[in-house]
């Protein structure tokens, strides 16, 4: 089983992390709570009431734990397609595989990596919604006081099943968009490259954007149900299942709510995951 394409989905998915971490606080937030119109006055808030470091809160963590599960995705789509069409990445520009073959591989791929991603998402949401200060003499102290205590207090509260929660939204929203995401990456650079030749920086880097926007938009329904599968109990009231969460949010807000966080999503995908698939393959070119 090649190992580059682990290595270079780890490395190209921190890169993306740290570029797309700001966006995806905001996003978060909005989805979870209601105290704020819109983007910029998330933003706003954000900023007067935590500073910069506000939309940098929970980030070393992702860094060190979501990055690995991209290693997951990557490493696991590209042999998934090596076992379907028996070709290396080095061979499939001059041998293409089918977009059956490449939505199957990236399916699979969104598959695995939903359940490496469930803990460490659930972390991260976690964090990004305390909305306290930090370090304000008089106030009361956050709930969690970094990743290792939020995981401890989950543990301790919920037993290892309390770290899966979402787990099931995470991957009903993961499998088929990370399909929709890989085929959509491979059309473009096969619309904008002509045959037989590799895509130039400028077309993975648009057909990387644009796979981010896509997926990411038909993600978004299922990634506020999750994000609020997450915060159940917390600043979320408690649903009885993925179900009820639906129907719930639905009938107290709208149709409207799942697409909460699409604009923040959508800017934010461009160029997290330009810059996530340029890394990804000029490491993979440069390893021969
Ligand atoms: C729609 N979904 C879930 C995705 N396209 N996921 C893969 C994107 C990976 C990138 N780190 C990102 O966070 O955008």
């Amino acid at each position: 089983m090649p190992a580059e394409e682990f290595v270079a989905g780890w490395i190209s998915g921190a890169l993306g992390l740290v570029l797309g971490h700001p966006f995806d606080t905001v996003k978060v937030r909005l989805q979870t709570q209601t105290t704020y119109r819109g983007i910029v006055d998330c933003m706003v808030k954000t900023y007067r009431h935590e500073s910069l470091l506000g939309f940098f809160k929970g980030m070393s963590f992702p860094i060190a734990s979501i990055s690995v599960v991209n290693s997951v995705l990557f490493g696991v789509y590209s042999n998934a397609l090596l076992a379907l069409t028996a070709t290396s990445h080095q061979e499939r520009r001059a041998q293409p595989p089918s977009y059956t073959h490449v939505f199957i591989a990236g399916c699979t791929g969104g598959f695995l990596q939903a359940y490496c991603l469930a803990p460490f998402d659930l972390i991260k949401v976690r964090l990004q919604n305390q909305t306290e200060p930090r370090e304000k003499p008089g106030s009361p102290p956050p709930r969690y006081r970094g990743p290792v205590h939020c995981a401890a207090s989950i543990l301790q509260a919920e037993g290892p099943q309390g770290l899966f929660r979402g787990a099931w939204a995470l991957t009903l929203r993961d499998t088929p968009t990370l399909g929709i995401y890989f085929v959509t990456y491979e059309w473009l650079c096969r619309q904008l490259t002509p045959e037989g030749q590799n895509p130039s920086s400028g077309t993975v880097l648009v057909a990387g954007g644009f796979a981010g926007i896509i997926s990411w938009v038909a993600a978004t329904p299922l990634d506020v149900i999750k994000s609020r599968m997450q915060m159940a109990g917390l600043k979320q009231r408690a649903y009885l299942g993925l179900l009820d969460c639906i129907v719930s949010s639905a009938r107290q807000e709208g149709l409207g709510v799942f697409f909460r966080g699409l604009t923040i999503n959508s800017a934010r995908a461009f160029p997290v995951n330009a810059i996530t698939f340029l890394s990804y393959e000029y490491l993979l070119l440069s390893w021969g």
